[in-house]
């Protein structure tokens, strides 16, 4: 991919989208592919994740077989493919890709796994939203290396044998719960990609600057990977923004400054909140006196949808504490109070504590 095909992508991919939505869309995905870390050295943190894959890898290269199948899971953007991408080159294997959604039938399974060969990664992404028949083909495909392919219906019905040949499978789930057990014994490895630290994001950023060629100042990394909600997608989606401001507004270089007065801009704040976040906080601590509110009127409330709301804006209002979900609704945290400069309720820990919440008593 040349700069220009880079910088299109990029063009069409800055209208519209909330700056740290943890998913990619499908033009960030190329301009993504530039920054993929290419072996396991080159992968910053998940320190365990990345040296029980690379036991893995060279025992298997040591025996000369294909390696275990392994299973990525992890919420988005934090390196599941990345790590996919990686398994495969760091056996010198070709990677086949695809996803559970394009997987609607057994036949485009069967189809697939018969077109492989031996010692190829078969990278199957959102693994948990495979269709019933194509998961129980698969048991039979990752545990024995054959299918049945089903001729014909009802009585005349015949099941033909198809051999395949040894190959690694390599799933990703950011909803590792929704999968069926038996799918899930079947992987000899799982991997759970946790939420970087900032230091680990710092060097994320560091690293990304080097390859998109940003010259970064004094402590610019650290302001850019402080707001990066823990995660890497996020981080080198920032940077490409404090660039465009740098360049436009600027001499280039990436100052404490210059990150904090881009993100500012663009309204992500130091904790990562962005401008959704932030309303509905607002409204439920303004509005609501800190709760509990159910989600659909929060959600009327900040003129969106209820799924945006709860998809998009609470699970990390969850995770800073700053929200709890509890049976009678949405209810504001001390912590929540304080992020907006108010000053909490005498009653917020009664409201809080008062039933079953999601927070860690
Ligand atoms: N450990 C890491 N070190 C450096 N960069 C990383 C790391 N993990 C992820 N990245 C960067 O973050 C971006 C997103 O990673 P990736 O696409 O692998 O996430 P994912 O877990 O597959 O997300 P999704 O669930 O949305 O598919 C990539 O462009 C990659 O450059
Ligand atoms: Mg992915």
């Amino acid at each position: 991919m040349d700069e220009s095909q880079l910088e299109a992508a990029e063009a069409a991919y800055v209208t519209g989208r909330a700056l740290v939505a943890a998913d990619a869309d499908g033009d960030e995905r190329v301009v993504e592919a530039a920054l993929r870390p290419r072996t396991l050295d080159e992968v910053v943190g998940q320190e365990r994740v990345r040296e029980q894959l690379s036991l893995l890898l060279e025992a298997a290269r040591r025996r000369e077989r294909v390696p275990d199948h392994v299973l990525l899971s992890g919420p988005p953007g934090l390196g599941k493919t990345t790590l996919a991408m990686i398994i495969a080159a760091e056996m010198s294997s070709p990677l086949r890709l695809t996803s559970g959604p394009a997987i609607t039938h057994a036949g485009d399974l069967a189809a697939i796994l018969s077109g492989l060969n031996e010692g190829d990664v078969l990278f199957v992404d959102e693994i948990h939203r495979m269709s019933r028949p194509a998961e129980e083909m698969l048991y039979m495909a990752m545990e024995d290396f054959r299918v049945d392919v089903v001729i014909g219906k009802g009585p005349g019905a015949t099941a033909i044998p198809l051999e395949i040949p040894p190959f690694t499978m390599v799933g990703a789930t950011t909803r590792a719960g929704l999968l069926p057990s038996p799918l899930r014994d079947r992987f000899g490895f799982t991997a759970h990609l946790e939420f970087y630290e900032p230091a680990e994001l710092e060097r994320i950023v560091r690293r990304s600057a080097r390859l998109l060629e940003v010259e970064l100042g004094a402590d610019g990394a650290g302001e850019i990977s402080g707001r990066s909600r823990g995660t890497p997608r996020i981080a080198n989606r920032l940077l490409r923004r404090v660039r465009d401001y740098a360049q436009v507004r600027a001499d280039g270089v990436v100052t404490r400054a210059l990150a904090r007065s881009a993100l500012d801009l663009f309204e992500v704040d130091e904790s990562g909140l962005d401008r959704l976040d932030r309303a509905v906080l607002d409204v439920l601590c303004r509005r609501f006196g800190g709760g509990p509110v159910g989600v659909s009127t929060l959600a009327v409330a900040v003129g969106e949808e209820r799924e945006t709301v709860e998809e998009v804006a609470e699970p990390f209002l969850v995770r800073l504490g700053l929200l709890a979900r509890t049976p009678r609704g949405r209810v504001a945290t001390r912590a929540a109070w304080h992020h907006l400069g108010l000053t909490a309720p005498e009653t917020v820990d009664a409201t809080l504590f008062g039933s079953d919440t999601d927070l860690p008593r």
